[in-house]
């Protein structure tokens, strides 16, 4: 059974924005990237397949259920992270996480006991006591995961959980998400304007650009490899690319690189040839894959889509 699918999925909001448009896919059980540039439509879609939005047309299907028919059992096994600040700043992040426990219907010593927890996988354990006003943005970031995680859901859909935090902050929060995923068998849906790091954890992706689909699919298959070869020597860049046009191999620089075009299996061996020939230092020569960024037209109007690292 498909994780998340969608027919014809689309959201147009009362003031005429159409959010989503016309977007059919279906995704594996895993950790998804939910990507695209700020208001391509990735919140509205977490919305709606936690039945807090109702599509103007088409279906969604989550764990097998109709979030617009069965909302509340979507959620009951569905685990929200929002993107805004949502955290009350006098109370302590114990009692928060049990009172979200509670709302879900979770029994008081059950929820008390399930958000110690959920707080010790978020690595705030030791803080649970605090008032949440006195944590660092990153700390705060943890207690909405902790939140989401409190009723032991089967996925969880977070919504921007990076946003506000610096680089080792991001590094931290992915890394959390990966282990989340892997170790305890829960789907998760993660959403990001940042491309490259949500690649970096995710086994599939959803494009999408100005609410429509780009593509969904694996992340392997999505970066297949190129009919180019990369080559990288320590020194002699401009010799050995006038010495591989004298083979008949038309390198094109870019950057430290030569991308050669790769005609057959002989394509290797002349370039290694031609380096070893002029006794040059090989520092990589490998088939270029494709990147998912290629996916997202360079034009306007995303200009916010960043990619960190590919
Ligand atoms: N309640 C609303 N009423 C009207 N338009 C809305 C509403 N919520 C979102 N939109 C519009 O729908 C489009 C998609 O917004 P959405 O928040 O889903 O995008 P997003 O990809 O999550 O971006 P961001 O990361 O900036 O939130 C945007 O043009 C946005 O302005």
């Amino acid at each position: 059974m498909a994780l998340i699918a969608t027919q014809s999925l689309t959201k147009t909001y009362p003031g005429g924005v159409t959010a989503l448009s016309d977007l059919t896919l279906s995704v594996e059980p895993g950790i998804i990237g939910l990507v695209g540039a700020n208001g391509a439509g990735k919140s509205t879609m977490i919305k709606t397949l936690l039945g807090l939005l109702t599509p103007t047309s088409g279906q969604a299907q989550v764990l097998g259920l109709d979030p617009t028919t069965a909302g509340e059992q979507v959620r009951a096994r569905v685990g929200y992270m929002p993107e805004h600040d949502c955290l009350p700043p006098d109370m302590i992040a114990a009692e928060f996480v049990t009172h979200m426990g509670r709302m879900t219907g979770l029994p008081r010593t059950v929820a008390r006991e399930r958000a110690s927890e959920a707080l010790r996988h978020v690595g705030l354990y030791e803080e649970r006591y605090r008032q949440i006003g006195g944590y660092s943005t990153g700390m705060k970031q943890r207690v909405k995961l902790a939140q989401a995680l409190v009723h032991d859901p089967d996925l969880l859909l977070l919504d921007e959980p990076t946003n506000g935090l610096d680089p080792a902050g991001r590094d931290a929060m992915l890394t959390l998400i990966h282990r989340i995923g892997t170790e305890f068998g829960i789907s998760v849906v993660v959403c990001s304007h940042l491309l490259g790091e949500i690649e970096r954890i995710c086994d599939s992706l959803i494009a999408i650009e100005g609410g429509r689909l780009l593509r969904a699919d694996r992340v392997d298959a999505m970066t297949t490899g190129t009919d180019v070869l990369a080559i990288e020597v320590a020194e002699g860049t401009d010799e050995l690319s006038a010495a591989l046009a004298q083979r008949g191999l038309t390198a094109t620089a870019e950057g430290r690189m030569l991308l050669v075009p790769l005609a057959d299996e002989d394509t290797y061996d002349l370039i290694l040839r031609t380096v070893a020939d002029l006794d040059l230092p090989l520092h990589r020569l490998d088939q270029r894959r494709h990147r998912v960024a290629e996916l997202f037209s360079t034009a306007a109007p995303q200009p916010s889509l960043e990619v960190t690292h590919v």
